[in-house]
C-alpha cells in the first residue's frame, strides 16, 4: 500500500482535510498508493494543528469546513510564507471560488465530485513543483529573507528566459519577478500588452519558470487560424471524421500536455469557440472531432491580447466567463516609452541578435543614434525597434550604424544617450556586406500616404513602393545611379543591389555606362 514512488527524489508528505469520513479515506487510500506519507484532517482547526507540528509538501484542502472555510487554511500558509503547496476543492459549478483560491495563491483547483485520475495527476504535478523548488522552509517567524533573489527562485531554464527579456527598467523588474511569482503553480495567466512589447517572451518565460519547464510549450496564434479548422486545430480529430482526415490526429491541448498551452492573440477567437475553449479548460478535457471520447489533458493556459477584453467583454464580442477564467494573474508588459530607460541595453541585444543571424560583427551604435531612436515614437514597439536595426545594418556602409528614418516630432522619448551607457563593445572592424536575407528587407519610405486598406501581400506592397521611389529617383537625375543614390542617402553599392533586386531596367543597363563612378 505504501510503495514509495520511483520518480519521487524523497517521500512527499500530504495533509488532506475533508470533513466527509468516506472521501477522507479515498483520498487517504488513493494517495498512500501512489507512495506519499499522509496525514488527515476534518476542519479547519484540526488542520492548524497539524500545520503548526510539522511541514507538508502539499496541502489539499476542501472549500466549506464545518468550523470555517478552506480558503483560512489556504491564507494562513501563504501569511506565514509556509511553502506548502495548497489544492482546493470546490463545488461543481462553483468557478468563483475556484478563480478566487487561485488568485488568493492556490498551486490548483479540483472540482467536486472529484476524478481520482484527475486527482493523481494535480496532486502529482504539486508534488513535482514542491520538490522541484528544493525551497528551505520559510522561517517560522514569518519574515522572509529579503536577498533571496529572482535567480535563486526560478531554475536554469527560467534565468535564460528571463534574460532574454532584456530591460532593467523598473517596470520590467517587476515583470520578471512578477513571472517567477506567478510561474510556480497552474493559474491561468493572461499577458497584456501593445504589440511588439514582448508579451511572447514574457510567455515563454512563465513556462521556463515553471515545473513544467521540461513539457512542450505550444503557441498558437487565434487570430490566424481559419474558423472552421479551429475545433480540430485546438482538440483534434478522429481518422475519417472530415473529408481528408486519414488519420488520428491530436490537437494544441494533446501537443501540449505536461507543459503549456499560450493562446496568443486570444480576443480574436470566434465566439463559439471561446465556449469551446471554455468547456475545455473547465472539465480538463477535451473531445477530439469525431471521437465519442474525452481525452484528459494537463496543460497550463498562458494567453495574450493587445486588445482590451474587459471592453470586448462590455461590447459582447468576448464571454465574460470565459475572460473570467483566463484572467486569474495578469501580467501587464510596459510599451516602449514607458521603459525609455531600456533602449541602451535593447539596441545592444537586438544588434547583438541581428549581428549573430548574419554572421557579422556587432556594428558600433552612436550616442547619437540612441538618441535619434529616442526621438522616434516607436508605436510598434520593440518589435519596430528590431525592424529599424535590421534596415540599417542591411544599409550600412562603415563602422557606424545610421538610421533610415527621419525623427519625428510626434510624442518623442527624451533624451536617452546619457541615461545608460551602451553595452556595445570595442568597435569592430567594417563588417563584411550584409547577407542578402537581411538586404532584402527593404526600407519604408518615411513619409507615405496611409494606404486604402492593409496589403494582402506585404512584400509585394512595399517593393512596388521602393520600384517606384527609385524609378523616380533615377529618372530625376538623369539615371546617374551615384547621383539618385546620394538623393536616396543610399551608397552606389546599395542602389546597384536594389535595382538588381527589383529588375530595374535603366537606359545605362548594368555596366555604370551613366559616369555613375
Ligand atoms: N524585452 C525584450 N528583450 C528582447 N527582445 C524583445 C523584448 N521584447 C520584445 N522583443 C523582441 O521583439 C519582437 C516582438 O516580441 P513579441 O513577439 O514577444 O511581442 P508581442 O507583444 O507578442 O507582439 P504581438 O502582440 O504583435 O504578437 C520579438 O522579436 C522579440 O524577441
Amino acid at each position: 500500500m505504501s510503495t514509495p514512488n520511483p520518480s519521487a527524489p524523497r517521500i512527499a508528505q500530504i495533509l488532506v482535510v475533508d470533513d466527509e469520513p468516506d472521501l477522507r479515506t479515498l483520498y487517504e487510500l488513493t494517495l498512500l498508493r501512489e507512495g506519499y506519507r499522509v496525514e488527515a484532517a476534518g476542519n479547519v482547526a484540526e488542520a492548524e494543528k497539524h500545520l503548526q507540528a510539522e511541514r507538508f509538501d502539499v496541502v489539499i484542502t476542501d472549500m466549506r469546513l464545518p468550523d470555517g472555510l478552506g480558503m483560512e487554511i489556504l491564507q494562513r500558509i501563504h501569511r506565514e510564507q509556509r511553502s506548502e503547496r495548497c489544492i482546493v476543492m470546490t463545488a461543481y459549478g462553483s468557478a468563483e471560488n475556484a478563480v478566487e483560491a487561485l488568485k488568493a495563491g492556490a498551486f490548483d483547483y479540483l472540482t467536486k465530485p472529484v476524478d481520482l485520475k484527475q486527482f493523481r495527476g494535480v496532486v502529482a504535478s504539486a508534488v513535482q513543483a514542491q520538490l522541484a523548488s528544493a525551497r528551505p522552509s520559510a522561517p517560522s517567524t514569518g519574515t522572509v529573507d529579503p536577498a533571496r533573489s529572482i535567480e535563486s527562485t526560478v531554475g536554469g531554464n527560467g534565468n535564460a528566459a528571463l534574460a532574454r527579456l532584456v530591460g532593467d527598467s523598473e517596470p520590467m523588474r517587476l515583470v520578471k519577478s512578477r513571472i517567477a511569482k506567478v510561474a510556480r503553480g497552474m493559474a491561468p495567466v493572461l499577458v497584456r500588452g501593445e504589440s511588439g512589447t514582448g508579451k511572447e517572451l514574457v510567455a515563454r518565460a512563465v513556462h521556463a519558470c515553471s515545473q513544467r519547464s521540461d513539457g512542450p510549450f505550444v503557441a498558437v496564434n487565434c487570430g490566424a487560424i481559419p474558423e472552421n479548422l479551429l475545433e480540430a486545430e485546438f482538440f483534434g480529430a478522429r481518422k475519417g471524421s472530415y473529408t481528408g482526415s486519414a488519420a488520428d490526429r491530436d490537437g494544441y491541448f494533446q501537443a501540449a500536455r505536461g507543459g503549456t498551452l499560450f493562446l496568443d492573440e486570444i480576443g480574436d477567437l470566434p465566439l463559439a469557440m471561446q465556449s469551446k475553449l471554455l468547456r475545455a479548460i473547465q472539465e480538463r478535457s477535451v473531445r477530439p472531432i469525431g471521437s465519442t471520447q474525452e481525452d484528459a489533458v494537463d496543460v497550463r493556459i498562458v494567453s495574450a491580447t493587445h486588445k482590451d477584453l474587459q471592453a470586448e467583454v462590455q461590447t459582447g464580442r468576448f464571454r465574460q466567463d470565459l475572460f473570467y477564467r483566463l484572467n486569474v494573474i495578469e501580467i501587464a508588459v510596459p510599451a516602449l516609452r514607458d521603459r525609455r530607460e531600456d533602449l541602451p541595453a535593447l539596441c545592444a541585444a537586438l544588434l547583438a541578435r541581428i549581428a549573430h543571424d548574419a554572421g557579422m560583427d556587432v556594428p558600433v551604435l552612436s550616442p547619437a543614434v540612441i538618441d535619434s531612436l529616442a526621438a522616434h515614437p516607436l508605436q510598434g514597439n520593440v518589435r519596430e525597434l528590431e525592424n529599424l536595426l535590421h534596415r540599417a545594418v542591411a544599409l550600412n556602409d562603415g563602422d557606424e550604424l545610421h538610421l533610415d528614418f527621419e525623427p519625428s516630432n510626434i510624442a518623442p522619448l527624451e533624451r536617452v544617450s546619457d541615461l545608460a551607457p551602451l553595452s556595445i563593445a570595442a568597435p569592430p572592424p567594417a563588417p563584411p556586406p550584409p547577407p542578402a536575407a537581411a538586404l532584402a528587407v527593404a526600407p519604408i519610405p518615411a513619409h507615405v500616404d496611409a494606404p486604402p486598406a492593409v496589403p494582402a501581400d506585404l512584400q509585394t506592397y512595399l517593393d512596388q513602393q521602393e520600384r517606384e521611389i527609385l524609378v523616380r529617383a533615377l529618372r530625376e537625375s538623369g539615371f546617374n545611379r551615384t547621383a539618385a543614390a546620394a538623393r536616396l542617402g543610399l551608397s552606389l553599392r546599395q542602389i546597384r543591389y536594389r535595382i538588381a533586386r527589383l529588375g530595374i531596367g535603366t537606359p545605362n543597363g548594368n555596366d555604370d555606362a551613366g559616369g555613375d563612378e
